[in-house]
């Protein structure tokens, strides 16, 4: 719906109130315009908009326990309210004031869906009856609103909530926490920014001193919807004139100074007895006579109710419409009520099929746009870092065993591998038990490595399996199962796989890689170089003072190694040339071997990857069903009942906004045509 604004002059029209003297009906031309805004706000306060988080412009009346708020209501409205001393406002009482030309006053009660309707002579005692119902017998309070509705000739179009008063001890019948229980009350009424607060003061009060006071200071620090009646200025005359003229308790919307009816008094009378008193009483008849008076009070009161309405009527109907859209979106997002076996198939097929998409998306496409901030489900970027850190773990574990002197391994496995049979050969043996250390060494970060890749792989997979399957719980927990049995099946298959690639590069030394022979190559050429040098080491062997051997030590050389030290190697000085050629070829050959292991592993993992896209969830979750427990697909989906409540939830909350958003169009409408 396109937002409309009032026409022009809605909220400037001045309210024409009778003259105050002649004591007549509290009723303004202006109520003709108001009333249907009023009427639709009504609307709109019973299909409680308010639990959507929509406040509507309302004036709540606050003040002390007995400080005279439902005497105030009762003046405007011409009708009895339960009075007196001790609690008589026990739940927050919404007053409907209707000026009707019915000729009989109409008055009916709304609460817990009822409508009781009552007259001049009982409402008092219904509103008791009602407050017993909602509140309980005694002095408890309650938070469940009451309606009255007062359709009457003269009263102003005005809608007030009443509240309980404040007080600070508890009587009998009241629960020890009565004070926190009002305070709550009346805070949830006065905190949204739409409410006016109609905070009654009696004269007889310290003003600064009064708890209302401080309560409505608290939400509106400005004080520019705060409107003070002061109440009882027959009983307290003195000072009161200065008392509101210094406005030291800061009340933005001004003050009206009333004097309620009193003991039997008819409602003709007090209002004259009102006048009188103010017209009189040397200490009252100084007030300006725009500020006193429950006539003045009503005019006040209306032009408040229609100022703040004209400001937040296009704001309401804005807030509905967006409401509106967002619980639309919700629901539809929200999964469907399953009623029958084909809406249960399409259901499981549909969410088998949006978690595979999902997964093909993070795991294969690098498309997280389903997860923009959860970072461990940027599942692409992932598998690089953690390959990354595979490779670099292997390279740097591949270098241990330069800890020990150089070639020393080397010499130690011909040693022991050596043979009958012509020099300089290197038996195969020597160079396979190297190749053996080496690809054991490195054997356990491989293995890790599946782990770790698994368990990610595992953490995603179940992740986006329980987010497709949030709604319901049965299958939520088979699914689960399921994909943990997949995950390890396929997990055995990884480890199964990497431990025979680790075997095959133990077994067989091959490649036909021409890098293996130009490393070979390359390396080898120093082997003369390093062969002089240890054997000009040779007479520089010397005996100590103990007589051990000891050789004199020599600056490093680089043969392809870095910089090494070689004087150890001068006590073997035969099987140097075949000690360096094994050591180059494992060196040519262990880069093929890592390169080859880091490419396959890779690939490894993509393929691991389509063939777990390729495994069928849902046809696994199915067999599950019929080979377990059984009790067939439909079981699957059974409702959380937390579902089935948002569900419900949801469903009034967008019927509620729905007829709202009718109940403003038709105001609109209305107001424009009107003011056309
Ligand atoms: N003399 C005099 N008495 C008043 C005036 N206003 C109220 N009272 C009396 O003060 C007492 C309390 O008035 P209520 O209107 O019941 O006060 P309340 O604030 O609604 O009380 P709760 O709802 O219980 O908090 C009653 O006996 C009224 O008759 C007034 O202007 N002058």
């Amino acid at each position: 719906m396109a937002e409309r604004t009032l026409p022009s002059g809605f909220d400037h029209a001045t309210p024409k109130t009778e003259p105050y003297e002649n004591v007549a009906p509290i009723v303004s031309s202006y109520n003709e315009r108001i009333r249907p805004v009023l009427d639709a706000l009504d609307n709109l306060r019973r299909l409680n908009i308010m639990k959507e988080g929509i406040q509507l412009p309302t004036i709540v009346v606050v003040g002390h326990q007995s400080s005279g708020k439902s005497s105030v209501l009762e003046s405007l409205a011409g009708i009895s309210l339960p009075r007196g001393q001790g609690i008589c406002t026990r739940v927050p009482l919404v007053i409907r004031l209707k000026n009707h030309s019915v000729p009989k006053p109409e008055l009916e009660l709304e609460y817990n869906d009822k409508h009781v309707p009552t007259d001049e002579d009982h409402v008092s005692e219904a509103i008791c009856d009602a407050t017993d119902e909602l509140a309980g017998h005694g002095n408890g309070i309650s938070n469940t609103p009451l309606t009255l509705i007062v359709k009457k000739n003269g009263v102003p179009d005005l809608t007030l909530i009443d509240l309980p008063g404040i007080t600070r001890v508890a009587i009998k019948g009241q629960a020890k926490d009565i004070y926190d229980q009002i305070v709550n009350i009346i805070m949830e009424y006065i905190r949204p920014q739409e409410s006016i607060i109609l905070n009654v003061l009696p004269a007889t009060d310290d003003f600064p001193t009064c708890e209302s006071i401080t309560m409505s200071q608290s939400v509106d620090k400005t004080g520019e919807r705060t409107l003070a009646v002061v109440t009882k200025v027959d009983l307290w005359p003195q000072g009161l004139h200065e008392k509101i003229t210094a406005d030291d308790v800061n009340i933005g919307l001004g003050y009206v100074c009333v004097r309620n009816r009193i003991g039997e008094e008819s409602y003709e009378e007090a209002r004259e007895e009102e006048a009188k008193l103010f017209n009189t009483n040397a200490l009252l008849s100084n007030i300006d006579k725009s500020i006193v008076g429950i006539p003045a009070l009503a005019e006040k009161l209306v032009q408040i109710q229609a100022v703040s309405i004209s400001k937040l009527l296009p704001e309401i109907v804005k807030k509905i419409n967006d409401k509106l859209a967002s619980q639309l979106s919700k629901l539809e997002k929200f999964p469907r009520k399953l009623t029958s076996l084909v809406d249960v198939i399409s259901a499981f097929m549909h969410i088998f099929g949006l978690a595979r998409e999902s997964l093909s998306k993070i795991l294969l496409r690098g498309e997280f746009d389903e997860y923009p901030d959860d970072k461990q489900m940027h599942c692409t970027a992932r598998l690089v870092e953690m390959l990354d850190q595979y490779s670099n773990d292997l390279r740097k574990g591949s270098e241990s065993d330069a800890e020990n002197k150089f070639l020393m391994e080397e010499i130690r496995v011909l040693e022991e591998t050596k043979r009958i049979g012509l020099p300089n050969f290197i038996p195969r043996t020597a160079f396979l038990t190297r190749l053996g250390h080496k690809v054991k060494a490195i054997s356990c970060m491989s293995i890790e490595f599946i782990d770790k890749l698994w368990d990610y792989l595992e953490e995603v997979v179940m992740a986006v399996l329980k987010h497709h399957s949030e709604h319901y719980h049965q299958l939520q927990t088979c699914t689960k199962l399921v994909g943990r049995k997949l995950i390890d099946k396929m997990k055995e298959k990884s480890m199964k796989y990497m431990k025979e690639v680790l075997e095959m590069e133990k077994l067989t030394d091959y490649t036909c890689s021409p890098e293996y022979t130009m490393e070979y190559n390359k390396l080898i050429a120093n082997r003369h170089n390093l062969v002089e040098r240890v054997n000009a080491i040779s007479p520089q062997i010397y005996a100590n003072a103990s007589g051990v051997i000891k050789v004199a030590a020599t600056s490093p050389i680089n043969v392809g190694f870095g910089e090494i030290q070689v004087s150890h190697l001068s006590q073997y000085i035969t099987l140097l040339p075949q000690a360096f050629d094994l050591k180059v070829r494992l060196a040519a050959y262990w880069k093929i071997v890592l390169e080859r292991l880091i490419d396959n592993t890779a690939k490894h993992m993509q393929f691991s990857i389509f063939n777990l896209l390729n495994e069928d969830v849902g046809y696994e979750v199915l067999k599950d069903m019929v080979s377990s427990s059984g009790g067939g697909i439909e079981r699957l989906f059974e409702e959380t009942p937390s579902v089935s409540v948002k569900r419900d939830e949801l469903n009034r909350s967008i019927k509620v906004l729905k007829e709202s958003k009718e109940v403003m169009a038709s105001i609109i409408d209305k107001i424009s045509t009107n003011g056309n």
